[in-house]
């Protein structure tokens, strides 16, 4: 009887979210271990199963970091997004395309689920433009200077046919964050930007990040100073008072984007945590951090 209060009580979820697309963002930190990378595997073909379109974008962040070790390369970020050079694109796309992207579509099939791995750059899905150099003053002397992030894109354009076409013959698109450019050379993209992005521009009911802390920290040491609702208009201020630091500033500005653009609700939530995306759609409470308009 227990089993059976509990699907009649998802009920409502099913119904509310079928065919309709889910934006799942696994990140590199949520993916700690082969288990729990299966276990977000399973729930993600679940949701298929039931009658959901799952995308999914992945990160890939720290292995990205380790295989550069290995190979005595160091790893330099500018708030937050990788300098690329070309040593280091080759690295970005053998762990992202290569290793990652391949690794999340075996899972999928061993649940049952028709995945199939792309990237940006798959009939020209992500479009983009090499970044422009950032200025930044000099603390010290107060001269301005550029720092160039190499082969690092912003998002020019999305094309979605191929994601529309895969969702709707029920394959489960697994994406790997890299753009394109007008010479067709391969730019570097912050997962979370493409997964917020992209979203926005397949009408996603949900955007639900998955990392490796309970969602919005007030106090990032505090697991318990959880923030579970943020509205768009206090992220700046959360931000500008260094509550939100380093990978969390392109998470939350994303939801905000991804909402703004169109997607009903977006959740950052503990992908290390078993089962949190069920938990996530399937429950009244939801799990994490909620953003908001
Ligand atoms: N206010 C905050 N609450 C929670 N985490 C925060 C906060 N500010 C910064 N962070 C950091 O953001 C990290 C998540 O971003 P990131 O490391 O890029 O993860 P991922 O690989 O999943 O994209 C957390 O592990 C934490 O160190
Ligand atoms: C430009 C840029 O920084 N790209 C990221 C792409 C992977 C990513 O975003 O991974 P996470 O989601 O795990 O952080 C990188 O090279 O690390």
């Amino acid at each position: 009887m227990k089993e059976v209060k509990i699907l009649v009580e998802a009920l409502p979820y099913i119904e509310q979210f079928h065919k309709k697309k889910i934006m799942i963002k696994y990140g590199g930190h949520a993916m700690i271990d082969e288990e729990s990378t299966s276990s977000t595997a399973r729930d993600t073909a679940l949701l298929n199963y039931v009658g959901m379109e799952p995308v999914v974008v992945h990160g890939g962040g720290p292995d990205i970091s380790r295989h550069m070790e290995l190979l005595g390369k160091k790893p330099k970020f500018f708030k937050g997004l990788r300098i690329t050079d070309e040593e280091t694109m080759e690295i970005v796309k053998m762990v992202l395309i290569g290793n990652i992207n391949t690794n999340i579509v075996s899972k999928l099939g061993l649940h049952g689920a028709k995945a199939v791995g792309i990237s940006g750059k798959d009939s020209n899905l992500v479009q983009a433009y090499k970044k422009p150099p950032h200025k930044v003053t000099d603390d010290e002397t107060g001269e301005e200077k550029e720092v160039d992030l190499g082969l690092v894109g912003e998002i020019k354009s999305i094309n979605t046919e191929l994601i529309e076409m895969l969702t709707s013959n029920n394959y489960i698109p697994v994406i790997s964050p890299l753009g394109i450019d007008s010479n067709g050379d391969t730019l570097n993209l912050n997962a979370d930007t493409v997964a917020g992005e992209l979203g926005a521009k397949i009408n996603a009911e949900k955007l639900i990040i998955l990392t490796d802390v309970s969602g919005v920290l007030k106090d990032p040491n505090d697991p318990d100073s959880l923030i579970k609702r943020i509205k768009i208009s206090e992220i700046p201020s959360l931000i500008d008072d260094g509550i939100i630091t380093g990978g969390m500033i392109p998470k939350i500005e994303n939801c905000a984007k991804a909402i703004e653009g169109g997607v009903k609700s977006a959740h950052i939530i503990d992908g290390r945590v078993e089962h949190s995306l069920l938990i996530e759609i399937f429950t009244n409470q939801g799990i994490g951090t909620m953003i908001v308009k």
